[in-house]
């Protein structure tokens, strides 16, 4: 089977993937980051009533000229309104927040008044008609659409769906991701290790990916190289409604690479198999129904930078999250050697930037892909496209960020 271009690859993956139509409550604590299943409709005014925006005197405009003399009624703050009115040469003494009394129009603020003893004010500077006053209403009217379905709870937006009078949050559940890692060598971490055993790392660092993407996982654990134990825990994590069945080794063609004999034998449709890249040559990508699937290898750097290309922005389109460039613009900290007929994903750190606020990619000296202490310190995947020719420090290049806010 020829090579598929990893574009390819990518445009193949993530064709016809859209948000779960799975939804769910959650209270509005626990919303931040999550995606708006419902339009969100003002369950109140904001401000329910015309409110002060200063401290200061709520007065008539026309009694306020400059050098006036006015009577103090009493007072009002946030949250104790005056029941009375201001009449003719009177003000009431209020503070930001509070309800505006009957009769006043305009709020004078403190700064603009002297007093004129006896319970009196002078005004020095005269408010302009309607001076300081917020209307109610003026954030959002009672039924007003506050935020569209599909809008991702930003810190504003969970203060304004609070502001609406949202206790909780209907938002498209989190795609469900089962990964499955699959080796006769695997153990988990802090296990006792037998001969020629290794812990299975990777389920840890995909986990952490799909989780970052928006996505929830279904840990299926290790499975032997055992054609039947791979299946079993496929059948389980279709009966159990996964979006994404996720796979790590058995991806190559060793005899015990069993994975792709296991998609055969449970009526997978592969789409494609093998992508034209360096690492993570031995990815698969196909679907059971409305399950999709992704065989992973299982070398640790393959593996995270085949699901950092693949899996990721999968999870983000079924998660309802907006997609991400698959690319950035960088430049190069070293020369590069000219490139064959795989992509080759480049562990690289940023040194610096150049004028122009690009950083510049400096290739980690080690490449192999099992190293996860290389893989772990870099920041972003300095991409070398099919057949690239030699390039210079300096020269501009394309690369996949890796940090957390990437
Ligand atoms: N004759 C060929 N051999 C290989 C080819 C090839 O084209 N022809 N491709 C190589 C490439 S490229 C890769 S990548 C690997 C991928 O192989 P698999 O997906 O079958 O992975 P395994 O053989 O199961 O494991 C490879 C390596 O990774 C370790 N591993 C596996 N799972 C985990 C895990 N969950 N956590 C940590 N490490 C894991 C495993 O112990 C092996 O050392 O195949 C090449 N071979
Ligand atoms: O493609 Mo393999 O993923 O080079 O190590």
């Amino acid at each position: 089977m020829s090579l598929l271009p990893v574009e390819e690859a990518r445009r193949r993956v993530l064709e016809g993937a859209g948000p779960v139509s799975r939804t769910e409550s959650v209270p509005l604590r626990a919303s931040r980051g999550r995606v708006l299943a419902v339009d969100l409709a003002a369950r109140r005014s904001q401000p329910g009533f015309d409110a002060s925006a200063m401290d200061g005197y709520a007065v008539r405009a026309a009694d306020a000229a400059t050098g006036s003399i006015l009577a103090v009624l009493g007072e009002a703050a946030a949250g104790h309104g005056w029941e009375g009115s201001v009449g003719e040469g009177e003000a009431l003494r209020i503070f930001t927040g509070a309800p505006l009394p009957a009769g006043a129009d305009a709020i004078l603020i403190q700064e603009d008044t002297e007093p004129a003893g006896e319970g009196r004010i002078r005004v020095t500077e005269s408010p302009a008609p309607a001076a300081h006053i917020r209307r109610a209403g003026i954030d959002f009217a009672e039924g007003a659409i506050l935020m569209r379905a599909g809008t991702r709870l930003t810190s504003g937006a969970v203060a304004l769906a609070a502001s609406g009078g949202y206790p909780d949050l209907q938002v498209l559940a989190r795609p469900r991701i089962a990964i499955l890692a699959t080796g006769d060598e695997l153990v988990l971490p802090g296990d006792a290790l037998g001969p020629h055993q290794i812990v299975a790392s990777n389920t840890f660092g995909i986990a952490a990916l799909v989780e970052e993407n928006g996505g929830e996982v279904l840990d299926c654990g290790i499975a032997p190289d055992d054609e039947s134990a791979i299946a079993a825990r496929f059948d389980e994590a279709y009966e159990a409604g996964a979006d994404v069945f996720v796979t790590i080794g058995g991806a190559s063609v060793g005899d015990h690479d069993l994975v792709g004999k296991v998609f055969a034998d449970r009526g997978v449709e592969l789409d494609f198999w093998k992508v034209a890249m360096r690492p993570g040559k031995p990815f698969m990508a196909g679907r059971k129904g409305a399950m999709r699937i992704a065989g992973l290898p299982g070398n640790p750097a393959s593996s995270l930078v085949a699901a950092t290309l693949f899996l990721a922005p999968l999870v983000r389109r079924l998660a309802g999250l907006a997609d991400r460039p698959f690319t950035r613009e960088g430049v190069l900290r070293a020369d590069m050697p000219a490139n064959g007929a795989r992509a080759n994903f480049v562990r690289a750190v940023f040194e610096g930037e150049d004028e122009a606020g690009r950083p510049r990619l400096l290739p980690l000296g080690k490449q192999d892909s099992s190293l996860l202490s290389v893989y772990a310190r870099a920041d972003g995947l300095l991409m070398r496209p099919v057949d690239a020719p030699a390039a210079k420090a300096g020269d501009p290049c394309l690369y996949v960020p890796l940090g957390l806010d990437g």
